[in-house]
């Protein structure tokens, strides 16, 4: 419903919905990013003051360092103070280092545009090839035809008789039919063409995806919110614009600069030619250096872009916390700061970008005006008639066409590769957790599980595990306790390779995990973590998703196993029912049992309970506890049980108790009590608060 009515005001305030549709990828931040509001239009049409495209900017995290490193060298620059040399120096090298990484990307991009496995989309790029060329070589034939017309109406229609078909009839329909011959020829290489863009920005997304998915918890965790989705979205849009301007901009038009100055020079001679080619450097050398003084505003209007996308995500995200706290003034005042300053940024865009099409234009019309002149002096003088004249004039304007392109071609396609180097540079973000090279698949038999001194921090300067050992009997039910932090779900993270310890080893079965494929060890273990993480789709999907392949009976009954069956029963959509963002419309208890069954399902060997029934009534818990054990016992499946509350572990075959990431002690519950240790206090204090909760609730 939020979603709707922002969607609605985004529409009223004059968006199209083409941003949120431009790619699957595009995240919701785009429809909260001011720089959404810019892309209605196809990249070559809109105008840069609205489209604020510019460099990528950090991601935060120290993973994400690679993704940004060349901003990052630029950040680092700014803060400190460096003597001229210095800096130019420095910028000559980030320079070349720039145009290095435009390279590889454009290196890697041809391979979209002429693939060696696929003759239609080699066939597909020659045709648009061939269909431009041919709308350029049309284009170039009008003036002629223009030319000629005025010449054969230069006449005493009243003296030599005639009407304008006679005299110039097949001339005027020439010149339509190749006007429209180009138009058509044009339209139709930009649809040949579409499929082979619009299956590189496929192709590419789905590799970044790919990848996304593949990176380290680490990377996924230390992210910032907003500024991932930005960058893949610029980026992929970046995709469309640099393939169509390869093919089709900057050598075509190049070609029809060349064709029209040729024609002006071999018809007109040596001054023309000089004007034209005074008027090209100067036009290119003016639009590179403003275009480079630019650069600067399209990155502090990224930069606030990014941040005003986090800014609303992150409140949009977390709208419970904005609301119990009444907060929505803050949040607004946060947003309209980072809007603030990308105002600010837009408007030094448009003011520049005045300046820049000024300066081109001035230039471009002192050169028509002193062609103009000499036209205009050739037919006085009688070396020219007034059909050449005009011919003059429409060639010149047909210059203007590709020039006022390529000015902003070039902005453009400065501004695509630098948003592809992130996109790319994504890709390149190494994965640290992998399957070392000679990895086979777990071979599973009684499913020990052992922890031989184990050293790990997330961290290195705050370890969280230190020198740890313990082994976790196979076939055994063992719970590992401990106060708040002390590293029990770490554990479970550790198992699953989600991080590599960093000393000591990790045994299943005697196999070292880092020696198995990682496909088959996560395979192996079933894990219901302690927040559990649902898809905003059906009840029925989300159970699913433990194993796709199964039927919907075996839904049911995996939901029954979990106790949800009769619950779901009493939902108006049953399962079908939606259970929304990370299932914020079912409850905690809900959820957990949603989790269990997707467990049931998965049916793993190896299978661990990260306070998987903290959110359930007493009753349901030992319902659900029970119905696990019997599954456990009867498939003799080796099981671990991270619990606060320790009346749901007791009767484990092993309790583990952890205490400054180290074992405390270890053995049966008798046992442990009986030692009168950690286990004991931490079994006292809640036995005592279990008792005057009873007392309460009897009274
Ligand atoms: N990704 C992370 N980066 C840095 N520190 C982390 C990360 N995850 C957890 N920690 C820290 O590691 C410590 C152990 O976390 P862990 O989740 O294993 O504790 P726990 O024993 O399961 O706690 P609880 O009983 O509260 O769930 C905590 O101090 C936590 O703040």
């Amino acid at each position: 419903m939020l979603m709707h009515s922002l969607s609605r005001a985004v529409h009223r305030r004059g968006l199209t919905s083409l941003s949120l549709r431009a790619h699957p990828l595009v995240s919701l931040t785009s429809l909260y990013s001011p720089a959404a509001r810019v892309f209605t239009t196809s990249p070559l049409h809109r105008k840069d003051a609205h489209g604020q495209r510019s460099r990528p900017q950090p991601l935060s995290g120290s993973s994400t360092a690679a993704v940004t490193n060349t901003t990052t060298t630029t950040t680092t620059t700014a803060a400190k103070p460096a003597p001229p040399d210095a800096l130019l120096a420095e910028q000559l090298v980030t320079n070349k280092e720039q145009r290095k990484a435009d390279w590889a990307i454009m290196k890697e991009m041809s391979q979209y545009l002429w693939p060696k496995d696929n003759l239609g989309t080699r066939a597909r790029v020659g045709l648009s090839v061939g269909l431009l060329v041919g709308a350029k070589l049309l284009n170039v034939q009008v003036p002629f035809y223009f030319k000629n017309i005025v010449d054969s109406m230069n006449i005493d229609f009243l003296a030599v008789g005639g009407t304008a078909w006679t005299v110039a009839g097949s001339m005027i329909v020439a010149y339509g039919l190749t006007r429209i011959s180009a138009t058509l020829f044009q339209e139709l290489r930009n649809a040949v063409f579409a499929s082979v863009a619009q299956k590189a920005i496929r192709k590419v997304a789905c590799g970044v995806y790919e990848h996304l998915l593949k990176l380290d918890l680490g990377f996924h965790l230390s992210r910032q919110t907003g500024g991932l989705t930005r960058a893949i979205d610029r980026g992929t849009k970046g995709i469309s614009f640099l393939l169509t301007s390869m093919v089709f901009h900057v050598l075509p038009t190049a070609l029809e600069i060349s064709l029209v100055c040729g024609i002006l020079t071999y018809q007109y001679g040596a001054k023309f030619a000089l004007i034209t080619s005074t008027t090209m450097v100067a036009y290119t050398a003016f639009t590179i250096l403003t275009t480079s003084w630019r650069t600067k505003f399209r990155k502090q209007a990224n930069a606030a872009d990014n941040r005003a996308a986090t800014v609303a995500v992150d409140s949009l995200i977390n709208y419970e916390a904005v609301k119990y706290f009444n907060n929505e003034k803050y949040e607004v005042a946060r947003y309209d700061k980072a809007l603030q300053s990308y105002e600010k940024a837009s408007i030094k865009i448009a003011t520049s970008l005045a300046f820049l099409n000024s300066g081109q234009n001035i230039i471009f019309s002192s050169a028509l005006t002193a062609m103009m002149y000499l036209a205009a002096n050739g037919v006085a003088t009688g070396q020219l008639t007034v059909g050449d004249l005009v011919m003059v004039n429409q060639l010149v304007f047909q210059l203007s066409v590709p020039l006022n392109f390529l000015g902003s071609v070039y902005r453009e396609l400065r501004q695509s590769l630098l948003d592809m180097e992130t996109l790319f540079n994504l890709q390149k973000v190494n994965v640290t957790v992998k399957d070392n090279k000679n990895a086979k698949p777990l071979s599973l038999s009684t499913g020990e599980i052992r922890f031989e001194n184990v050293t790990f921090g997330y961290r290195p300067d705050r370890p969280i595990l230190k020198n740890l050992t313990f082994t976790i009997p196979a076939g055994k039910k063992v719970a590992i306790v401990g106060p708040s932090g002390c590293g029990k779900s770490t554990i479970l993270r550790l198992l699953f390779r989600f991080y590599d310890v960093q000393e000591g080893r990790i045994l299943i079965d005697g196999q070292d995990i880092r020696d198995v494929s990682l496909e088959s060890l996560r395979k192996a273990i079933g894990v219901v973590p302690q927040d559990t993480p649902l898809f905003n789709n059906t009840i029925e999907h989300n159970i699913k998703y433990g194993n796709m392949e199964a039927s919907p009976e075996e839904v049911i009954e995996a939901a029954k196993r979990a106790h949800i069956h009769d619950t779901i029963g009493q939902f108006p959509d049953g399962y079908q029912t939606m259970v929304g963002e990370r299932g914020m419309m079912i409850s905690g208890g809900e959820k957990q049992r949603l989790a269990v069954s997707r467990l049931i399902l998965k049916d793993p060997p190896l299978l661990f309970f990260d306070e998987a029934t903290s959110a359930l009534d007493t009753h349901t818990e030992q319902a659900l506890l029970s119905h696990i054990n019997s599954i456990l016992k009867e498939k003799r499946r080796t099981s671990v049980f991270i619990a606060h509350r320790l009346r749901t572990i007791y009767d484990c075959d092993v309790i583990i108790v952890l205490r400054e990431g180290n074992v405390a002690e270890s053995g049966t519950h008798e046992v442990l009590m009986n030692q009168a240790g950690l286990y004991t206090e931490l079994w006292s204090a809640q036995e005592t608060l279990f008792t005057e909760e009873d007392v309460k609730s009897e009274a």
